[in-house]
């Protein structure tokens, strides 16, 4: 059976219905499109450990406060991903791409308009379900 990747994926939110979204890199998998930054779960970490190691990595900020929004599995068949999707509504710091990534800003109501992997429809559907 195909290993699952494990990811923690922050959705970080301003207070004003804004999410913050990065831009894949493009040697990455899915590369050149819009993801929530986060990233791999390393073996015997808790999910809020990774979630705030990935997004210091990527992003510069420490993640406060933290609830589950939804968890995604999908097969893109070159690789299998479980997404433990995050809601960050408390962080420390100013997120920025720390790797070169692209970073923006978005209103929830304008996700629709960026292009995302195809496992981030029901991550999409739940952030645009909170506004
Ligand atoms: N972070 C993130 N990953 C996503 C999203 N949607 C989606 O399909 N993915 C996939 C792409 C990758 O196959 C995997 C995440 O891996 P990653 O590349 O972020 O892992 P990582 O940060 O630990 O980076 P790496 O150094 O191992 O490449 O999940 C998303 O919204 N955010
Ligand atoms: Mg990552």
């Amino acid at each position: 059976m195909k290993k699952v990747v494990h990811v923690a994926v922050g959705v970080i939110e301003n207070g004003r219905g804004e999410v913050y979204v990065t831009k894949r890199l493009d040697h990455q998998h899915q590369g050149g499109k819009w993801e929530f930054p986060g990233g791999k779960v390393e073996d015997g970490e808790s999910l809020l450990h990774a979630l705030d190691r990935e997004l210091s990595e990527e992003i510069g900020i420490n993640v406060v406060a933290a609830e589950p929004l939804v968890l995604v599995e999908h097969d893109y068949g070159d690789k299998a991903v479980k997404l433990d999707v995050w809601l960050v509504r408390g962080f420390v710091g100013q997120p920025k791409g720390l790797e070169g990534q692209e970073g923006r800003w978005v209103h929830a109501r304008d996700l629709d308009s960026l292009t995302f992997p195809d496992a981030n429809g029901p991550i999409i559907k739940a952030v645009q379900a909170l506004y």
